[in-house]
């Protein structure tokens, strides 16, 4: 295994990547918060292809939480876990790992005014507060819709710390799982909008062997729903094979299939949605000719699960 730099602090970081761009290195990311798996692996194996020196970060990020969602089950990896992430980040060659302990202001009201920032999940502390993060990064359209349904808030809390990474970082290309879709999407547009020198690579979603998409959250799913949960990607490259071989093409007869089998497999759906790849909006009728995302995301037990197929 090679040896990996952790950095804590977000000028430590900065003086990192400044150092490796003047010696003439090219510098790519893959943010993450922890708990690693293959699918994040391959973006950083895919990010060593294309840069010189491979930059991961490692931070639960409360803003992109609400009070009621599991950040409280993913706080930051336990040491043996975080041991363990360094280790593979390291065998796949990544060079410097970004771990900070808090990324925001979290002002006097929040936690007694503790350093800690899990006052910052949303709704967690209501009012002004002058000592407090007051910035936001949000878009008007993109990040409407699948995931914001449930998760209003979202958005706005990924594209404000991916916009502080980016900053912390200041890297050449940034590396990103096709599993979340809209994620990927909302982040390629606020970096054109907000003229970022970044390129934003989407790659490609990496499976279980039985088609279940590898997740992080994959491990608090009951033995049981681990078994049930594999209908969503079934029924999912079901409707691609259908599309694609015109035995099916109508939208509302694709979703209500995927609808069906999730409902039949136990789980309860917080949204099933056949879009257009690129505005992200809902198509109706025959899909034949177009750039087709099937997307949803379900719940098992308490665990929100998210997978997509991509066509056209
Ligand atoms: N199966 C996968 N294949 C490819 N990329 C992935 C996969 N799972 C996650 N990623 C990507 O890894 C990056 C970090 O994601 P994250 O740390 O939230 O992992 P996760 O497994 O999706 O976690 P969670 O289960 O908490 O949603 C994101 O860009 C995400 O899209
Ligand atoms: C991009 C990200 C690291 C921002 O917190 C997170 O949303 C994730 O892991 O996908
Ligand atoms: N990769 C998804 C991060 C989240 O669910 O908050």
């Amino acid at each position: 295994m090679g040896s990996i730099h952790v950095f804590h602090a977000a000028a430590a970081m900065r003086a990192f990547s400044r150092e490796q761009r003047q010696q003439g290195k090219s510098i790519a990311f893959v943010p993450t918060m922890g708990y690693l798996h293959e699918g994040h692996i391959s973006l950083v194996r895919a990010a060593r292809e294309r840069c010189d020196v491979v930059v991961a970060s490692i931070y639960v990020n409360p803003t992109q939480f609400s009070r009621n969602e599991d950040f409280g089950l993913a706080p930051a990896p336990a040491r043996a876990l975080q041991d363990e992430d360094l280790r593979k980040l390291a065998e796949a060659g990544c060079a410097a790992v970004f771990m900070p302990q808090s990324l925001y202001h979290a002002g006097s009201s929040a936690n007694g005014g503790s350093s800690s920032d899990t006052g910052m999940v949303v709704g967690a502390s209501e009012g002004y507060d002058p000592q407090a993060h007051e910035t936001w990064v949000s878009l008007d359209h993109l990040s409407q819709g699948l995931c914001a349904k449930t998760r209003p808030h979202f958005f706005r809390g990924v594209c404000t710390v991916v916009a502080k990474l980016f900053h912390i970082v200041e890297p050449d290309a940034a590396f990103f799982g096709r599993k979340d879709y809209q994620q990927w999407r909302v982040i390629e547009r606020m970096v054109r909008d907000l003229d970022m020198a970044v390129e934003v690579v989407g790659m490609p979603i990496l499976r279980e062997p039985d088609g279940l998409a590898m997740s992080s959250r994959n491990a608090l799913l009951a033995p049981e729903d681990r078994q049930r949960c594999v209908c969503i990607s079934r029924a999912l490259t079901q409707a691609r094979e259908q599309a694609c071989a015109c035995t099916t093409t109508d939208a509302a007869q694709l979703q209500q299939q995927i609808v069906d089998q999730i409902a039949a497999g136990g789980g309860l759906e917080d949204y099933v949605e056949v879009v257009d790849a690129h505005t992200l909006r809902p198509l109706a009728g025959d899909v034949r000719g177009r750039h087709v995302l099937i997307a949803v995301a379900a719940r098992f037990g308490n665990v929100r699960l998210i997978d997509n197929v991509e066509f056209g």
